[in-house]
């Protein structure tokens, strides 16, 4: 259930129509304030120099703008936009290709650059370093190395999961960007400008609903507001109220702060199988049948940010605020004792 049927996963998904409601230039562009005054300031400073900007490096969970600022980064600069991803990269001279067709000061995205094979990587370094290429032509005792001289361009990576760069790759983007989940309010923004986008009636109430579901992820918020616009059109309502909008998202089982049926099978299996936890993430994933990745990079991050789930040595743990919300007794010492969770008395809790 993580894959593209979810409403709320933050992933792409086919019918996902973005280009609408992508912003184009960095003052469109709602949220992420201290990504945004960096990037404008070494824009400004590049353009004022006449050079190619430093390499940037986007990080973040699935939804949150890496692709639309890349593309706003080049938008900005006034320079072509070139776009492919790691995975897709599959040979040097793949890549290779790629980067002696570009023009002086251009863009290009590499998406998923955690992605990039070891061989392709290794071209990469002296690419961003010195605008360099070195290749080996030929094999075997006629091989030989040939230098061709890189027009000054700009790197713009993204990845889900900075943990998996190396650290050479990593070291090489001179602008590292962490963009963070939106607050409600940021997002209330978004929504409210997607529906004059639309061309759909909005009330602020409305806008609010949508936002505290939207689990500080734009690419949700657009999700969510097209689902609401369908049922506004059919109710023939002029206006998304709050009401419109809690009946149309409960329908949609999403819950009021965003939750979906996976992000709940996931919390209650640690509180009714693993007592509250600690449990360790490969015996979810099984418990889950979902593959350990998915898990960690698209169930998780907005359950931690919420403060429900702790990531500790010894594995997940739910947190009261969990049990809440999900309207289960905390575990007892006693039930806690059967998972052998706790070894001994304190009588505090
Ligand atoms: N600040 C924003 N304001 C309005 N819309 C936004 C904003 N950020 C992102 N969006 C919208 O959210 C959607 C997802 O954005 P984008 O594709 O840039 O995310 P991403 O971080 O690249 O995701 P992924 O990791 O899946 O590639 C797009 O439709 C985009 O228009
Ligand atoms: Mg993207």
């Amino acid at each position: 259930m993580t894959d593209s049927r979810r409403l709320i996963t933050p992933e792409k998904r086919e019918d996902d129509p973005d280009a609408s409601l992508r912003p184009l230039s960095l003052g469109d562009f709602t949220g992420q304030a201290a990504a945004r005054a960096n990037l404008q300031v070494f824009i400004n400073a590049a353009k004022s120099r006449g050079d190619a900007l430093d390499h940037v490096l986007f990080v973040g969970p699935p939804g949150l703008g890496k692709t639309t600022l890349a593309q706003i980064v080049a938008r900005e600069l006034g320079v072509n936009f070139r776009s492919t991803s790691g995975p897709v990269i599959a040979k040097a001279g793949d890549l290779a290709a790629q980067l002696t067709n570009l023009e002086e000061r251009d863009v290009l995205f590499i998406d998923e650059i955690h992605r990039l094979n070891p061989a392709v990587e290794e071209i990469l370094y002296p690419a961003m370093e010195d605008y360099q290429l070195d290749l080996i032509i030929g094999e075997g005792p006629a091989a030989r190395s040939v230098k061709i001289e890189l027009p000054k361009f700009t790197l713009v990576g993204a990845t889900t999961r900075a943990g998996l760069l190396t650290t050479p790759l990593r070291d090489r983007f001179g602008i590292p960007i962490r963009l963070e989940f939106y607050t409600v309010d940021e997002l209330e923004l978004i929504v409210r400008r997607g529906a004059r986008v639309l061309g759909l009636g909005m009330s602020d109430a409305g806008a609010n609903e949508i936002a505290r579901r939207s689990r500080g992820t734009p690419r949700i918020a657009g999700r969510l507001l097209r689902r609401v616009r369908d049922f506004a059109i059919v109710e023939g309502a002029p206006t998304v109220t709050r009401d419109l909008a809690d009946n149309a998202l409960r329908l949609l089982d999403v819950d009021p702060i965003g939750l979906d049926l996976m992000d709940r099978k996931y919390l209650t299996t640690i509180a009714h199988s693993f007592g509250g936890g600690p449990v360790g993430i490969e015996t979810i994933a099984a418990a889950l049948s979902e593959p350990r990745d998915a898990i960690e990079e698209i169930i998780e991050p907005y359950l931690i940010q919420k403060g429900f789930v702790q990531r500790t040595p010894r594995g997940r743990i739910l947190t009261p605020h969990a049990f809440r919300h999900l309207g289960l007794p905390e575990p007892t010492r006693e039930s806690a004792a059967q998972f052998g969770l706790f070894n001994g008395g304190d009588e505090d809790d």
